[in-house]
């Protein structure tokens, strides 16, 4: 079911630039395209029409009340609550030490500089919903708005044939502080949220997971408002040694590869015995999923298993991927850390499956996938922060610094730059 890739192959399909996989393609991006030009000109009547065609059904009011979120709590067990309850406090824990002071240095005497950290006022989360529902991307989205100190969180997320949303999302909404919810989804709630409508109003940054059709419509609204990352179908990278258990990276693999056919599942291994045993067992454990026919679909057409012949060379490849999710079952796990270059978040050791990250430990998974992790990284508390710099300058320190000032402003031609020292200094 996972084809078996050599190293040239291996890199050859999947990390050239020229031939590495695109978050969308061409369709989706015209698709994507329209549905913003309509929704930003024509507002709540094209986001009803697109949510018509795309959702199955509009629902009857476009935001979650006040009453329903509080019928909520009664429709969801107490064990679930728990759960999130203790999840959403392992995820404040670990985004609380994120968090860092507005500061003031003393450059000399006579300078005073400093970073002022600030908020953004509005922030749009969206929520995937098309193949399963994320209560635990509710909580990852906004618990680190909520300690950043963002004032208005907007979540959307796609109501299924103009059904209500489920009501875990809107306790998840609750416990992590969400404002408002919309049950809204893909291109058209994006659309939205930059643009506003007569009932929805713009936000500054909309960060979050989902599909080709959001991964198109954030990077082209990117400029009007900020975004994230490009967080796209889900990924996983397995680096394994003869000590690792084919059992354990079997369902890691299908873990990932039931998210979306489109999900990407690799293993690199020393060797050929656990490639073996993994092969089995992939097929052994997927027969028993009930997403079988996604994971089967994303592991044959997006899956790539390859012997290589060191741990260096695994590595070397993984770096070379830069995948969402790396995870490292080799003897001594721990001491490998140092050879990753390049992934969204990093699961170590036997005992690591990387869903303890997906919904326990507290790191974030909105994470960086097809590549990104060479240059971004997953959501945090910094991506609701403005960091503002300023300067202050004493006469005296002025005219210490106006002949270099004055030098590189002539250099660049700017006289107007250089008498706006000179008109101070030369009094
Ligand atoms: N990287 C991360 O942090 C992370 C976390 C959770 C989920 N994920 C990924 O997010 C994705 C979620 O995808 P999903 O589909 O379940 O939910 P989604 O909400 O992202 O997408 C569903 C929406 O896409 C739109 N859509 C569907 N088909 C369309 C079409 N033909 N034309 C125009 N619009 C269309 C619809 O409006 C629909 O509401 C998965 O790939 C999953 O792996 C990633
Ligand atoms: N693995 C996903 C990120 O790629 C996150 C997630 C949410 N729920 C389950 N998994
Ligand atoms: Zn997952």
């Amino acid at each position: 079911m996972i084809p078996i890739f050599t190293v040239e192959k291996f890199t050859a399909n999947f990390t050239s630039r020229k031939t590495k996989k695109q978050p969308f393609d061409a369709e989706v991006l015209q698709t994507v395209q329209e549905v913003i030009e309509n929704v930003s000109t024509r507002g709540d009547e094209a986001l009803k029409e697109y949510t018509e065609k795309f959702d199955g059904g509009v629902p009857g009011n476009w935001e979650v009340t006040a009453e329903e979120r509080k019928q909520a709590w009664e429709q969801v067990s107490p064990e679930i609550i728990e759960a999130l309850k203790k999840a959403a406090g392992n995820i404040r824990s670990f985004h609380s030490k994120q968090l860092q002071q507005s500061r003031m240095m003393e450059l000399s005497d006579d300078i005073i500089a400093g970073q002022l950290f600030r908020p953004i006022a509005r922030v749009g989360i969206y929520v995937p919903g098309g193949k399963a529902c994320y209560p635990s991307t509710v909580l990852m989205n906004a618990i680190p708005a909520v300690l950043a100190g963002v004032s208005e969180i907007i979540m959307v997320t796609p109501s299924r044939g103009g059904q209500e949303i489920a009501p875990i999302l809107s306790v998840a909404a609750d416990i992590a502080g969400v404002h408002k919810i919309y049950k809204i989804g893909g291109s058209q709630a994006i659309a939205a949220l930059a643009y506003g409508t007569e009932t929805i109003e713009p936000v500054d940054k909309i960060v979050g997971p989902g599909n080709a059709y959001v991964a198109a419509a954030k990077s082209l609204v990117f400029g009007d408002v900020g975004i994230d990352m490009i967080a796209g179908p889900s990924e996983v990278a397995i680096i394994a040694d003869e000590t690792a258990n084919p059992a354990f990276i079997a369902a890691d693999l299908l873990a990932q590869a039931e998210h979306d056919e489109k999900a990407r599942a690799f293993l690199f291994t020393t060797s050929e015995r656990i490639l073996e045993e993994t092969i089995v067992e992939v097929e052994k454990q997927c027969a028993q999923l009930p997403r079988k026919d996604i994971a089967s679909v994303s592991l044959k057409n997006e899956g790539a298993a390859v012997v290589v012949d060191s741990i260096e060379e695994a590595f070397a490849l993984s770096n070379a991927l830069a995948p969402e999710h790396l995870e490292i079952q080799v003897e001594n796990a721990l001491a490998q850390l140092s050879k990753v270059k390049n992934a969204g978040s990093v699961f170590i050791g036997n005992y690591t499956p990387e869903p303890v990250g997906d919904y326990f430990a507290g790191p974030n998974h909105v994470l960086p996938t097809v590549g990104t992790a060479r240059f971004s990284s997953g959501l945090s508390v910094d991506d609701f922060i403005k960091k503002t710099t300023y300067v202050s300058y004493s006469e005296k320190a002025l005219r210490n610094a106006a002949p270099y000032i004055e030098a590189i402003a002539e250099e660049e031609q700017l006289s107007g730059h250089a008498r706006a020292v000179k008109v101070r200094v030369n009094k």
